[in-house]
């Protein structure tokens, strides 16, 4: 008999034993009609939300499970499109404040034709200060209500609602919830991922509740969400969690089904899902509001994703590194994404995926300067004058230097390498290869705490010591150049002669399969030097230091 699971209130996916899907004739490629769900699911009722639908059967290499998930199309849709407009999402310093979220409401209510859904992230810097409280927890006795960080938390919501003449009422019920969550973990002295993830929850559910109530005492119909209760499904990989593809028909469904039913505005919490095992709360790794957003823009197939920020737009490199930084008017998807990707905190590394998929344009805002045109970024664009388009800095990387033990020629040895990895669970960014030798820089970012990623570094270490000859070199910067590599001849031999100039040695360069990226490895206390005389060289040189070919033109950032 089936053991279907509901999962998190949302009616699909329905998960199944893969030999109970062989009993019923089923493979994990099947498609059924989600009526004969009911069946599978030993005669329970099939949500009003997928009947007549049809679902699709995913298998779960992994798990040796199934999911029975509605087909990620919305039907019946299409034709009501034009209702729900756009996606605007705004980043914690663009509602930092009452009076921030006063100039939001405006900026919303300027643009009178769209009917937005909204996402939010949490205020300022409210995260970091909920997860500073929850570390502090671990080691405070049972003083939790002398932590400095939520004091400063309570002080910022409470102020901010006493600024917008709203009730305090909105929120208290969350901050006691907080204090009560602190409190579990000082009595455990453990903060583990998914105690994290639920406690920086509470920043974006209490800066939506604040917003949606707001634009409600000015006039503006506005209904408020928690992605998790909507349909954002997730991984269980707390802390850093994966969308999952039933996410796209559920959060379609309930926003689209709202509005028609009772249009208001749509206020969601960004940076949140629900583990679809655990049905935890889950979070989409830092900054992940702009994927909330391009999400809700592919499942509700939106005209225009809009991720409104404090700067410009996407810039020419990190206005921390070089303030001279420019916006970037256009980019493509494969652009942004590897910007994304490499360290450019701009983006979310995974937001572009869902805005490619839909093939939906994201345009990159500055909510403090609003008449600023800012960066559009879509499928293609003219490269034929494109030279170099954004530089990026990656700090703390780790690189190896593996060399075969064995003799030259010797086949399997990359295979080798890399199934280490795959078997420790550790993802690679930038690879150079010779036949018998592999340089390589490790992605970190998934693990949790630095002494795991020591544990992790070491067990690779004495994994590959196996079969080859290993240096583990620390401290290292990854500088992605991205732009057209197709004139990568043109790019490197002005980088080189940069480079040189400042004494610096490049210990690894890597050119591959993306035609928008070349990655540079430079040590770290030398990688900033290096991002601003490349910035100078290449956007701000003097036309005739400029080589270039075909009489294109001087400057990098092409239009
Ligand atoms: N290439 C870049 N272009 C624009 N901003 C960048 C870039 N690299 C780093 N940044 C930093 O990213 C910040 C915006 O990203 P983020 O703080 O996540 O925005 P928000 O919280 O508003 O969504 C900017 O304030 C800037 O300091
Ligand atoms: N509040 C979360 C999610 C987020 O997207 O924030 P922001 O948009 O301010 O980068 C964070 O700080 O990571």
């Amino acid at each position: 008999m089936a053991t279907a699971t509901h999962l998190c209130g949302i009616k699909t996916p329905y998960c199944f034993s893969k030999s109970y899907l062989r009993s019923q004739s089923l493979c994990s490629q099947s498609r059924v009609k989600s009526d004969s769900v009911s069946e599978l699911c030993g005669g329970i009722r099939v949500p009003v939300s997928i009947r007549g639908r049809s679902v699709k059967v995913v298998c779960d290499a992994k798990k040796n499970e199934v999911l029975v998930q509605a087909e990620p199309k919305v039907q019946g849709l299409e034709g009501s499109i034009s209702q729900l407009s756009c996606v605007m999402k705004f980043g914690g310093s663009s509602v930092a404040s009452a009076e921030r979220m006063k100039e939001v409401a405006e900026l919303i209510l300027s643009f009178p034709k769209e009917n937005p859904v909204i996402v939010l992230s949490a205020m300022g810097k409210t995260t970091n200060n909920l997860i500073m409280a929850g570390e502090k927890a671990t080691s405070c006795g049972s003083e939790v209500s002398e932590i400095a960080e939520l004091s400063f938390v309570k002080e910022l919501h409470y102020r901010t609602i006493d600024e917008l003449g709203l009730d305090r009422s909105l929120i208290t019920g969350h901050l006691d919830k907080l204090e009560r969550l602190l409190n579990g973990i000082s009595v455990l002295k453990e903060l583990t991922p998914r105690a994290r993830d639920y406690l920086v929850s509470f920043g974006e559910c209490m800066s939506t509740r604040i917003f949606a109530a707001y634009l409600n005492k000015i006039g503006v119909k506005a209904r408020q969400y928690d992605a998790f209760d909507i349909g954002f499904i997730t991984t269980d990989d707390f802390t850093n969690a994966d969308i999952l593809e039933a996410t796209y028909p559920a959060v379609a469904n309930r926003l689209h089904g709202d509005w028609i039913s009772d249009p208001a505005i749509p206020i969601v919490t960004g940076f949140l899902g629900k583990g679809w095992r655990t049905c935890a709360v889950t979070t989409l790794g830092r900054g992940g509001s702009d994927l909330t957003a391009t999400t809700i823009g592919k499942g509700l197939n939106l005209r225009e994703i809009q991720v409104w920020k404090d700067v410009d737009g996407v810039l020419t490199c990190d206005p921390n590194i070089y303030p001279g930084a420019e916006p970037v008017p256009h980019l493509t998807f494969d652009e942004a994404a590897e910007l994304a990707y490499f360290g450019a905190q701009v983006l979310h590394p995974q937001s572009m995926k869902p805005a490619r998929e839909g093939d939906i344009p994201v345009r990159v805002k500055n909510s403090y300067n609003r008449s600023a045109p800012g960066t559009i970024i879509t499928k293609s664009r003219d490269m034929s004058k494109a030279i170099l388009t954004s530089i990026v800095l990656k700090r703390n990387v780790t690189m190896l230097d593996i060399v075969s033990t064995r003799m030259l020629g010797q086949f399997g040895f990359l295979a080798k390498v890399f199934s280490t990895f795959e078997d420790l669970g550790i993802s690679v960014d930038v690879v150079a290869t010779s036949e018998v030798s592999i340089s390589l820089t490790l992605d970190p970012s998934k693990l949790w705490s630095r002494e795991l990623i020591q544990q992790e570094l070491d067990n690779v270490v004495e994994e590959l010591e196996k079969i080859a000859k290993v240096k583990l070199l620390q401290h290292r910067s990854i500088i992605s150049l991205i732009g057209n590599v197709q004139r990568s001849s043109l790019i490197l031999e002005k980088v080189f002669r940069v480079l040189r100039k400042n004494g610096v040695n490049v210990q690894m360069i890597s050119q591959g399969a993306s035609k928008v990226n070349i990655s540079l490895i430079v040590n770290d206390d030398e990688s900033e030097k290096c991002v601003r005389a490349l910035h100078e060289a290449f956007f701000e040189s003097d036309p005739i230091d400029m080589v270039h070919e075909n009489g294109s033109p001087p400057h990098g950032n092409q239009s």
